[in-house]
């Protein structure tokens, strides 16, 4: 693919103030479609996380708003400025974006002041007007005291302060994340997703991030964007995705609780081969998949016609029980309890129908009774 800088296209305005706009994006790598028909809307000062599994597409698209890659089709808007449009781009340095990488990315034989000052030294700035951005943008991320040391002299979440202060030393309006905690352990890259929470929100940024890890995605942004296979497969706040996930796929991927196949029967809906759980009117006709996500559920002494679940494994975990349980009907589940059960224990458990989720058959979206 061509990747050579295209020269700018118009500086149309659209009526729109959003950041960030994308309409029917596409992009085919290779004459494999890597990117089908993307639409997206980001407004400033709101942070949008591009969550899914590995292959989805997430970096090919941060790659195209980037400005380093080419649609095929569609459009990209900057502040209401058209960068992108089928076969067009305007090149990375002209769209005025911060980047934060992977690792960091910090140079190891430039100082903090060096690292941060680049980006406005790859644009010419003169020293004196360098030198006042670099010490504001530092003083921003807290670090005004570290400007002479370098990168191996810092941690990492101060490594990681000083990848933001370089990507917001040239006040861009849209900062760009890729996936900047994957290679860290987990319980670091918990602190960070902190650090650069509690930055981003300070610094007011107007954010895309990448990531395949859904509480990183849940804990940064306003906006989850799930992607699936080049697509974007729902769009949603945190909690309304948790609450209302559009599709099998995406509750599954979102690991929010067991997807058990359900059937009609006499007094409603059914464990497929098992226990009693809703009334009929829970979910329309054609539902054959039940999200039951551990919410739903409370442990109590088992009763006739109740849902029951006889523990097979418990691992303790610190904050309560890790239980697996065999449902009626063959399926396991999981459950935090507070008491370790006895292995072979059964257990009656009681639904509330309202945290309940339906699904049809195919398509596999989510349905409303
Ligand atoms: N230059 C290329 N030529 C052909 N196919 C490519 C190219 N770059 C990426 N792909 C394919 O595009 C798809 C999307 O890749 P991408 O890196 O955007 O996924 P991702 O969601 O960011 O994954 P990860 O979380 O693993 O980084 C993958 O199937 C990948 O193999």
């Amino acid at each position: 693919m061509d990747l050579t800088p295209q020269p700018p296209l118009s500086t149309a305005v659209v009526d729109t103030p959003a950041a960030l706009e994308m309409a029917g994006l596409s992009l085919r790598l290779g004459g494999t479609p890597i990117l089908r028909d993307i639409d997206l809307k980001l407004a400033p000062g709101r942070v949008l996380a591009l969550l899914g599994p590995s292959g989805s597409g997430k970096t090919t698209l941060l790659r195209l708003v980037a400005g380093l890659l080419v649609p095929d089709a569609g459009t990209i808007h900057l502040a209401g400025k058209l960068v992108a449009a089928a076969g067009h781009a305007l090149p990375p340095e002209a769209r005025g974006l911060g980047m934060v990488f992977q690792d960091y990315a910090l140079w190891p034989h430039m100082n903090v002041a060096g690292n941060v000052g680049f980006p406005l030294e790859m644009r010419r700035m003169p020293a004196p007007e360098r030198a006042k951005r670099v010490a504001r943008a530092l003083d921003r991320v807290g670090l005004a005291a570290f400007a002479e040391r370098r990168p191996s002299e810092l941690s990492g979440g101060q490594q990681q302060r000083v990848a933001i202060a370089r990507a917001i030393v040239a006040e861009p309006a849209l900062v760009l994340f890729d996936e900047p905690l994957s290679n860290l352990d987990r319980e670091l890259r918990e602190t960070m997703v902190g650090e650069i929470a509690g930055l981003v929100e300070e610094l007011g940024l107007t954010a895309l991030y990448v990531t395949h890890d859904h509480s990183e995605a849940f804990s940064l942004a306003h906006e989850v964007a799930v992607m699936e296979a080049g697509q974007i497969a729902q769009i949603a706040a945190p909690e309304d995705l948790v609450a209302d996930p559009a599709s099998v796929s995406i509750a599954r991927f979102l690991r929010l609780g067991a997807l058990l196949p359900v059937q009609r029967g006499a007094q409603g809906w059914y464990l497929r081969g098992g226990a009693f759980l809703a009334p009929p009117e829970a979910a329309p006709e054609k539902t054959d998949t039940v999200l039951l996500p551990s919410r739903a559920l409370s442990v109590t002494e088992p009763r006739a016609g109740m849902l029951t679940a006889t523990v097979t494994r418990t691992l303790f975990r610190g904050d309560g029980h890790w239980a697996t349980l065999a449902l009626d009907g063959g399926h396991d589940i999981q459950l935090l309890l507070p008491h370790r059960p006895a292995p072979g224990a059964v257990l009656g458990l009681q639904i509330s129908h309202g945290s309940l989720r339906w699904f049809p058959s195919s398509p596999s979206k989510r349905t409303s009774p």
